[in-house]
């Protein structure tokens, strides 16, 4: 008699620029596979092009640029069955998803956002109460470059991911396992929310001085001026991480500008590219707001970070206006 391995179901909600790099890998490794059975969530355009053509992603890591899923669907309700979920939209994106996955969240599926931010994991949590979510964050330089085609560069992508502190008992590792198999990077850290905050302190600074400048990660860097902006920044991130109780490393402004020296020379930061493309919506709030909000409830100083926020959003970029009247118009 052959023993017969159960099919690992996996989702992937949001196909830009990390749903589109993680997703891909996992969809060309599993193609023909019994292991695992891949399907991607994907809404308008995005899902007809990806129907009809498949997802494609320019990186150096795949001469093969085609992923099929399995299946591809519009909306998380046509999912059934599913063991991994992961979350990859915008944070302006999460609560409407959250609000779906209320009535249509699989019975024992495991939730993994793969998003910015240090209040995800709450995010989630507040209205999927029951829900397994692992707190995680994720390196990777990977952005839209036309619909259904995503752009890779620089390092591999990298997911930390932990334990989900409601659910003590439940080691994830064995179902992490499906996505070490497809090649990806992922590191488990039983308690990720000091890799949460790591994350954070690099994106926050880099995004809100990359977004406010419109210059590359490695632009940054070498102004002495534009530095110094993104150390103020980490200042003041880093009193708040104190207040809170989150232990980050002493030297962690030294460690972040070395971080930051790892990405390609012209890596835009992924706020920069939504802040000076003028779309309605990006995740200021995500970073400079979550900065605003516990600097305040703490009674820490925050008006470097105070600043920066009204100098992004008051940048006159063209088509902002335009795109913001079309958001409001009924
Ligand atoms: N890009 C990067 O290099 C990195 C990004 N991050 C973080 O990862 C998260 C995702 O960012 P990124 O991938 O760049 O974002 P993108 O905007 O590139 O992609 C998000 C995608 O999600 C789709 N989407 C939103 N809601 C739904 C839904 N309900 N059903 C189906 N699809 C949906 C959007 O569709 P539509 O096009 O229709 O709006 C969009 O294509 C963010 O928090 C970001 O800060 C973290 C590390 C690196
Ligand atoms: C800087 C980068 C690409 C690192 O992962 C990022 O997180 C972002 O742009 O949101």
């Amino acid at each position: 008699m052959t023993f017969q391995q159960k099919t690992t179901e996996l989702a992937v909600v949001g196909l830009g620029g990390v749903g589109g790099y993680f997703g891909f890998k996992l969809a060309q490794h599993y193609a023909a596979s019994a292991a695992a059975r891949v399907t991607f969530v994907a809404r308008g355009a995005t899902f007809a092009a990806v129907q009809a053509r498949g997802l494609m992603l320019l990186s150096p890591e795949h001469p093969d640029a085609v992923a099929h899923p399995a299946r591809v669907v519009e909306t998380v309700a046509e999912l059934g069955a599913v063991d991994l979920l992961l979350l990859c939209v915008k944070e302006y994106d999460l609560e409407a998803l959250c609000r779906q996955l209320q009535t249509a969240l699989p019975t024992g599926a495991v939730i993994l956002p793969l998003m910015n931010g240090v209040d995800i994991y709450d995010r989630i949590r507040c209205p999927l109460p029951q829900a397994i979510v692992l707190p995680a964050c994720v390196y990777v330089a990977s952005h839209l470059h036309d619909v259904g085609v995503v752009e890779h560069r620089g390092n591999p992508g990298r997911i930390i991911v932990g334990q989900d502190p409601q659910h003590p008992g439940l080691d994830p590792r064995p179902l992490l396992r499906i996505l070490t198999g497809a090649g990806i990077n992922l590191e488990y850290q039983a308690d990720a929310f000091p890799a949460i905050w790591i994350k954070f302190f690099f994106i926050a600074s880099f995004g809100l001085v990359s977004a406010r400048y419109n210059r590359s990660i490695g632009q940054v860097l070498e102004d002495p001026a534009l530095r110094a902006r993104a150390q103020s920044l980490m200042l003041e991130i880093q009193a708040i991480a104190q207040a809170k109780g989150i232990a980050l490393p002493a030297d962690l402004i030294e460690q972040t500008f070395q971080k930051a020296a790892t990405f390609p020379y012209h890596t835009p930061t992924s706020l920069q590219l939504d802040v000076q493309s003028g779309k309605s919506r990006t995740e200021l709030e995500l970073f400079a707001g979550a900065i605003l909000t516990y600097g305040e409830s703490l009674g820490l100083s925050v008006s470097e970070t105070r600043q920066i926020y009204q100098e992004i959003q008051a940048l006159d970029i063209p088509g902002q206006q335009q795109a913001q009247a079309e958001q409001e118009r009924p």
